[in-house]
């Protein structure tokens, strides 16, 4: 679901504001949420007021999915990301740069709400973020490349914290984008990557 937004920048920024710090005060709900040991009638109370503030928020809501929207400068407006999405507080969120070279990196924190093993980074965490950032890396243009498939190979476990995920294309072929990437801590590579993106047979000329 790609859909074209008619607005500008100042609506763009005036919408992120908006969204952006809810979201902030859902990701802390979370962290709270896993780690309280507040007294049980403080539990109870605090969770018909989540409860209350739910159905507020429903009072006007979309069908389903936010999915991918555009301005149309070429905007993109990925709010619903599970990984970068500025509205959705399951994300990150991944701030993702590119270099000219056209590099992805990511400086990013992983705290209680990603945990596998005990105070460490769930796999299917790591290969969620390392997915978004090959495929992002994948996709330079305004053509989509989809994952076909990817490849980890965990080296040691990812200690929950402070993280680095770098991605670069290795090569491509056709409409084969191979991409190579890797997770890491402070001590270095935790998790290394290699996917294949496939531009989709609508996608291509
Ligand atoms: C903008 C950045 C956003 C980042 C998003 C992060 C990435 C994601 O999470 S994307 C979501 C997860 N991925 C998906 O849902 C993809 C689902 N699958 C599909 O849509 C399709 O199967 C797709 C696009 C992968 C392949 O399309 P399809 O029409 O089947 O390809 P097809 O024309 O048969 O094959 C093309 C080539 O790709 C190869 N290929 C097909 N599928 C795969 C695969 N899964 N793995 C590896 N190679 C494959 C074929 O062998 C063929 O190779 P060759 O040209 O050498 O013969």
């Amino acid at each position: 679901m790609f859909t074209l937004e008619d607005i500008d920048g100042v609506e763009i920024d005036r919408r992120a504001a908006l969204y952006g710090p809810l979201a902030d005060a859902v990701r802390e709900l979370i962290d709270a949420t896993i780690r309280t040991e507040t007294d049980a009638d403080v539990i109870r109370d605090v969770e018909a007021t989540v409860r209350a503030a739910t159905t507020r928020l429903r009072d006007r809501q979309i069908d389903g999915a936010y999915g991918v929207r555009f301005t149309p400068d070429g905007t993109g407006m990925p709010w619903g990301n599970a990984v970068v999405g500025l509205r959705n507080p399951i994300a990150p969120p991944l701030d993702i740069e590119r270099d000219e070279d056209g590099r992805h990196h990511s400086r990013f924190t992983l705290g209680a709400a990603y945990e596998g093993p005990p105070g460490h980074v769930h796999g299917g965490v790591c290969a969620l973020v390392l997915d978004h950032l090959l495929g992002m890396t994948a996709s330079p243009g305004d053509k989509p490349n989809f994952t076909g498939t990817l490849t980890l190979r965990y080296r040691r476990a990812t200690p929950l914290g402070p993280l680095h995920a770098e991605a670069r294309i290795d090569r491509v072929e056709g409409v084969k984008t191979f991409v190579v990437g890797t997770l890491s801590d402070a001590e270095g590579v935790t998790v290394e990557a290699e996917g294949v993106f496939i531009t989709p047979a609508w996608a291509r000329d």
